[in-house]
């Protein structure tokens, strides 16, 4: 159609999520910590605060050109995704953009609680109830991008942030640096996550799908309830070795008492071909995840699509649509 958008960023043409990015320095709305809290490949994350509400953000400063390529469409890639999730109470928010010369600048959610690494560097194993409650959250957040045809790819215990000190904490999905979005002839990527949580496709460079999402989760909870991975070996290659074997085992001295619902619901995940895995939506309705869960909370969210546009006299068009979870 021919409306024009908002100025600013027009991300995908089938779903323009316009999303201003500001000009001005950081510094003119937010004090910004010198030194970051956290870093990663690209990016370093400094604590922010706006300086008229007061309120923390977490500013994720991404170098704009990198192995020589422009990075400008991933990183755009990363805000659409972030975008389309606003309505997504599992997903990290983003809340404003700022670009530089050099730089792009997401402000994003603060989750004070800081990554379920840390939790489980601190007490190896958390319990049934906890684990089942963390991984319903983390499955709802997945769901909601795979309800959207979108693989994060890069699940494990550093990208799920906690909102406070655990466990009187939710949690939520951060980190769209590799994610995809998954269409019918999904392409073949050679996409490498981390050793301990990348699946058997990739390994074999068979095609990305977002079951590659629930093979992690399988992972993730037998880590939780294990605080150990189920196919760590002595080198990367051993790792891959046990991956692609696909033998899961549940050793009595780490799983003695954990429930065979938990080990049912890693079992219908941590299967090396796709196609048989749960899918997000099949795994919220498993007995492990609704056994802890809160009767009254709705099982079937609505989620809301909303984004407005410009008609030709520059009035506001608001068009939003349902989808029942
Ligand atoms: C207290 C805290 C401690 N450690 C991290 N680590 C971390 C993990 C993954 C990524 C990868 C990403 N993106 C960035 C930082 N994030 C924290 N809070 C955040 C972090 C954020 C947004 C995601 C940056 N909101 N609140």
């Amino acid at each position: 159609s021919n409306v024009s958008y908002q100025q600013g960023l027009i991300m995908e043409a089938h779903c323009p999520l316009t999303m201003p990015i500001s000009k001005q320095p950081l510094t003119d709305t937010y004090t910004a910590d010198p030194k970051p809290f956290a870093r990663g490949k690209f990016a370093t994350v400094r604590r922010c605060k706006h300086k008229e509400t007061g309120v923390e953000y977490a500013a994720k400063c991404i170098r704009k050109r990198r192995r020589a390529a422009d990075v400008r469409h991933e990183i755009m890639h990363e805000m659409f995704v972030l975008k389309l999730s606003d309505s997504c109470q599992h997903i990290i928010h983003l809340h404003e953009v700022y670009e530089t010369s050099s730089e792009v600048i997401l402000v994003l959610e603060m989750a004070a609680g800081g990554e379920l690494q840390r939790v489980l560097d601190d007490q190896e194993v958390i319990a049934e109830t906890e684990a089942s409650r963390v991984m319903r959250q983390i499955l709802e957040g997945v769901a909601f991008l795979h309800q959207r045809g979108i693989a994060h790819l890069d699940i494990k215990p550093q990208n799920l942030l906690l909102t406070q000190a655990f466990p009187q904490c939710d949690v939520k999905l951060c980190d769209f640096g590799i994610s995809r979005r998954i269409t019918k002839g999904s392409e073949i990527r050679e996409i490498l996550g981390t050793p301990d949580y990348v699946s058997p496709e990739i390994l074999q460079y068979e095609p990305i799908s977002l079951a590659t999402d629930m093979w992690s989760i399988g992972v993730l909870a037998y880590v939780l309830l294990s605080g150990h991975t189920p196919f760590g070996g002595e080198t990367k290659q051993e790792t891959f070795w046990n991956i692609t074997s696909g033998i899961v085992e549940f050793p009595e001295e780490l799983f003695g008492s954990v429930s065979n619902d938990a080990k049912d619901f890693i079992q219908r995940l941590l299967i090396t071909e796709p196609s048989e895995r749960m899918t997000a939506k099949e795994s919220l309705h498993h007995s492990w995840i609704r056994m802890f869960c809160d009767p009254e909370s709705p099982g079937i969210d609505v989620a809301k699509i909303g984004y407005t546009l410009k008609d030709e006299s520059n009035a506001e068009v608001s068009v939003s649509a349902e989808v029942a979870e």
